[in-house]
């Protein structure tokens, strides 16, 4: 055998040695702050879940600034973990499409609503949907909307004054279940032409209770346990294990119940026997039908989009009305205020009314999706290398201090929107509901994020929640309508805040009961 010659083997060994120091090279990500007291297994992810929502997160961005990274269970790489705003801006505004859905979060999406606008990725695959059903959610849209909205809200808050008259005044009542009526029947009227019977109906039913014993197992160990080995061995999602398949269970009953009824079969068989809304306004159905019927959007898709719109479109406008009616209940003082400033306008407020007349009702709105975000922890994943800029310096245990993060692919980056909206470095009383902060001076704009009104309640950017405007006016409509008609006191009973999926309320000792708001009810 010809021997090797000296400049070979040198040069051999220099490969090698470069390789060595750059598998032992650590990134800038793995130089950032840690916070101290990870388990071995779960890493700081148990914590996290044990503890209020986002309450770890704050106690961390204390102690460690903006910028950090956690350990994930199951030794999976470590998580960033960025609540600095020019960082947030700089993934929902200039490089979504670059950030995906995590391959935890996708397939919950694809569960809970179906594979519509909330799960595609994709530029071009996005903006098209997105395109597609925009008009129904303009605001001059949901401006033609508000008679029937109006209608709606009436009709269901008609059916809570029998209710109550029957239960006899001081009623106690999970508010929950009734806001969650309300908002489907609204959703069901406007955006699909479909009367829901003001909740009362066998549909309303299924898809309700459907709801809620999807999120019922999630919030118990058992369903973080089950989340954390998502997280890790992602085909897990395909299997029938019971806690992961019960998430699907509104979206199947959607589709087979609801959705059969709204394509009419003469659709169906016939793309061009098409139904058309005949409304003042552009609903949500017709656009997806015609999309339909023109080719653009094939049959599962229609029934995944229906599925999507129905129950992302009352779902969290539910919660975020519950809320706030429970905080009313506990703030007697913000009660009587909203109240006064509702007996300055008319009975029935109008579109106009309720952007500029009513600025009392507009800081309640933002006071609970402050504290109440209906996503509290978003989680994106970059598909491509990038460098994410920072406003706040972060220093790294190489002792360098730096105001940009490079990242490779795969990266997971958690934002903690439930932490940042409670931040007590830029919020006075960021724990407190107290909506006149609104009104005056607000936190220096370099300390706020750049999303509605200074908040990631609806997200940011090209993927910002596409129902935003029409969740906001039937907020104030419904509201308004209780309003004329009830006051609320509190029970007394410890609400607990949980995560499953979305930001979900427990009465301490009745978890078995599902998620509950339990508030005094009495006629005024
Ligand atoms: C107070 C009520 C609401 C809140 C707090 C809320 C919040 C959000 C948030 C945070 C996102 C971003 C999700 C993510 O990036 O993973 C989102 C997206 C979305 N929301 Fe809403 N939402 C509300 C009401 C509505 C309504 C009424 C509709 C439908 C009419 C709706 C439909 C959607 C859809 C389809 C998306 C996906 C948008 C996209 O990816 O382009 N939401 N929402």
């Amino acid at each position: 055998m010809k021997d090797l010659s000296p400049a070979f083997i040198a040069t051999l060994a220099g490969l090698a040695a470069v390789l060595l120091w750059k598998l032992k090279r650590k990134s800038d990500l793995q130089k950032l702050p840690l916070p101290a007291a990870s388990s071995w297994l779960w890493g700081h992810e148990k914590t996290i879940f044990e503890r209020e929502p986002g309450h770890a997160f704050n106690e961390w961005t204390r102690n460690l600034g903006l910028t950090y990274r956690i350990k994930a269970a199951f030794w999976a790489p470590d998580v960033l973990v960025l609540s600095d705003p020019a960082g947030i801006g700089h993934i929902l505004q200039d490089k979504i499409y670059d950030y995906h859905h995590s391959a935890v979060v996708r397939p919950r999406v694809a569960r809970l609503l179906g594979k519509g606008l909330g799960w595609v990725e994709g530029e071009a695959e996005h903006r098209r949907m997105r395109r597609l059903v925009i008009p129904s959610l303009s605001s001059e849209n949901i401006k033609a909307m508000a008679p029937d909205i109006r209608d709606t809200a009436s009709r269901a808050v008609n059916d809570l004054v029998s209710e109550i008259q029957t239960l006899g005044d001081e009623s106690v009542l999970n508010i929950l279940q009734w806001t969650a009526k309300a908002t489907l029947n609204v959703i069901g009227r406007v955006a699909f032409l479909y009367d829901f019977d003001g909740g009362k109906s066998e549909e309303a039913h299924r898809i309700l209770n459907a709801r809620r014993q999807g999120v019922s197992p999630i919030v118990k160990y058992a369903g973080f346990f089950t989340l954390m080995l998502l997280r890790r061995f992602p085909f897990l999602n395909d299997l029938p294990i019971s806690s992961i398949q019960a998430q699907g269970i509104a979206k199947l009953t959607v589709q087979s119940g609801v959705a059969q009824e709204m394509v009419p079969p003469c659709v169906r068989r016939n793309k061009d026997l098409l139904h058309q809304s005949q409304g003042s306004y552009k609903d949500l159905l017709s656009r997806l039908l015609s999309a339909y019927a023109e080719g653009a959007m094939s049959h599962e898709e229609l029934f995944e989009q229906i599925s999507t719109f129905v129950i992302s479109g009352h779902e969290t406008t539910t919660h975020t009305l519950a809320f706030t009616i429970w905080q009313l209940a506990r703030h007697p003082n913000v009660q009587a205020r909203l109240r006064r400033e509702l007996d300055t306008v008319s009975e029935e407020p109008s579109y106009e009314d309720f952007q500029s007349r009513l600025p009392y009702l507009d800081a309640v709105l933002k006071e609970t999706l402050r504290l109440f975000p209906g996503l509290p922890y978003m989680e994106r994943v970059a598909t491509t290398p990038d460098v994410i800029p920072l406003r706040e310096a972060v220093k790294l245990s190489d002792g360098r201090t730096v105001t940009e993060i490079p990242i490779e692919t795969g990266q997971t980056v958690l934002i903690p929107i439930i932490a940042i909206h409670r931040q007590e470095a830029v919020w006075d009383s960021a724990e407190e509901f107290r909506p006149e902060r609104w009104l005056m001076g607000l936190p220096p704009k370099e300390k706020l994020v750049t999303g509605w009104s200074h908040t990631l309640a609806f997200s940011d950017g090209p993927r910002n929640c596409i129902g935003f405007r029409l969740a906001i006016f039937q907020y104030k409509v419904i509201l308004t309508s209780l309003m004329r008609k009830f006051t609320f006191s509190d029970t007394g009973a410890q609400v607990l805040l949980k995560i499953s999926s979305s930001l979900q309320p427990w009465v301490a000792g009745s978890e078995d009961d599902g998620p509950s708001l339990p508030v005094h009810v009495h006629l005024t």
